[in-house]
């Protein structure tokens, strides 16, 4: 039976260590500011953005948020996004994914000041991942990354497998591990013999959006397994893309479905407000 990766543990511990730093930026006069967007009234999103919320007001960020209605022109958006950019007191800005279809999804994304991409989506963000500079990590990864690290296991010289490329979890995700010294393959829906090269993998992280597809055959014995998926199975239950009653009979360790990525998104997500905030007073 495999090590139970707890996201729930470990962020909570990232959040607190938050909170320490932000009550000294306090003290100093400063207050992190994340605003949030949510267009239209998407259930699982207004979820994400409670648990963001929640976050904020434990680590001491402010968080303004901003409900629109489903029928939000690209025009109110695009001004809302423009008015936030030019306020000084915010310094993150995340429009929650999806938006409703009228919105150009694109434009909105990459009007967004590279100063307060706390998302980590946009091509400054991403390009600095890629040569290694300073700029926001895409959250997501950064969590898989410090779930690996603070469970005591290393990434350098492994073997890592990402199932999946997507621009917000895939292609950062890969990045990132190769940052770390890991040997990392991205396999994908076009992947041949996709068990073949996750069965290679010391660390296995599943980015697909498929509800268990990941079987205790597709894994090493004793591999690490980290699991990115959020897909409702056949009753309707939240679960990932890794099949994990299978799977946790062979992994060393292994990330539940909920209570593993998902919490640490969120950790990540307030780990860079508080770096906006940190180089705005730098500035
Ligand atoms: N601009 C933008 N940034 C995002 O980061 C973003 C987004 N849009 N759109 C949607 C996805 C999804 N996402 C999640 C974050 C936390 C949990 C999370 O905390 N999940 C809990 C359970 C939540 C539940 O019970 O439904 C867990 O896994 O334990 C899930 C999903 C962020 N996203």
């Amino acid at each position: 039976m495999a090590v139970l990766i707890d996201g729930k543990v470990i962020s909570t511990k990232i959040k607190e260590e938050l909170k320490q730093e932000v009550t000294e930026m306090k003290a100093q006069g400063i207050t992190p500011c994340l605003a949030v967007i949510l267009v239209g009234d998407d259930s699982a999103s207004a979820i994400y953005v409670r648990n963001k919320k929640r976050a904020c007001e434990y680590v001491g960020i402010e968080s303004r948020s901003y409900e629109l209605p489903e029928d939000t022109t690209q025009e109110e958006l695009e001004k809302l996004v423009t008015s936030l950019n030019e306020d000084e007191n915010v310094d993150g800005i995340l429009v929650q994914l999806p938006l409703p279809g009228q919105i150009d999804e694109e434009k909105i994304t990459t009007m967004i000041s590279p100063k307060k991409d706390v998302d980590g989506f946009l091509a400054d963000s991403i390009g600095a991942l890629c040569l290694g500079t300073e700029g926001f990590r895409s959250c997501t990864p950064a969590g898989v990354i410090e779930l690996i690290r603070r469970s005591g296991y290393s990434i350098e010289g492994k073997e890592c497998v990402v199932v999946g490329r997507s621009n917000h979890v895939g292609k950062p995700m890969a990045l990132l591990l190769l940052q770390e010294n890991g040997t990392v393959t991205i396999a994908h829906s076009r992947t041949k013999n996709l068990g073949e090269i996750t069965r290679r993998a010391d660390i296995l992280v599943a980015a697909v959006g498929k509800a268990k597809i990941i079987k205790a055959c597709d894994v090493k014995e004793g591999a690490i397994v980290i699991d990115v998926g959020m897909n409702r199975d056949e009753n309707g239950k939240l679960c990932g893309d890794v099949d994990f009653e299978q799977v946790k009979e062979k992994a060393e360790a292994i990330t539940p479905v909920p209570g593993g990525v998902g919490p640490m998104t969120i950790a990540m997500l307030m780990n860079n407000c508080v770096e906006a905030a940190r180089k705005k007073r730098r500035e």
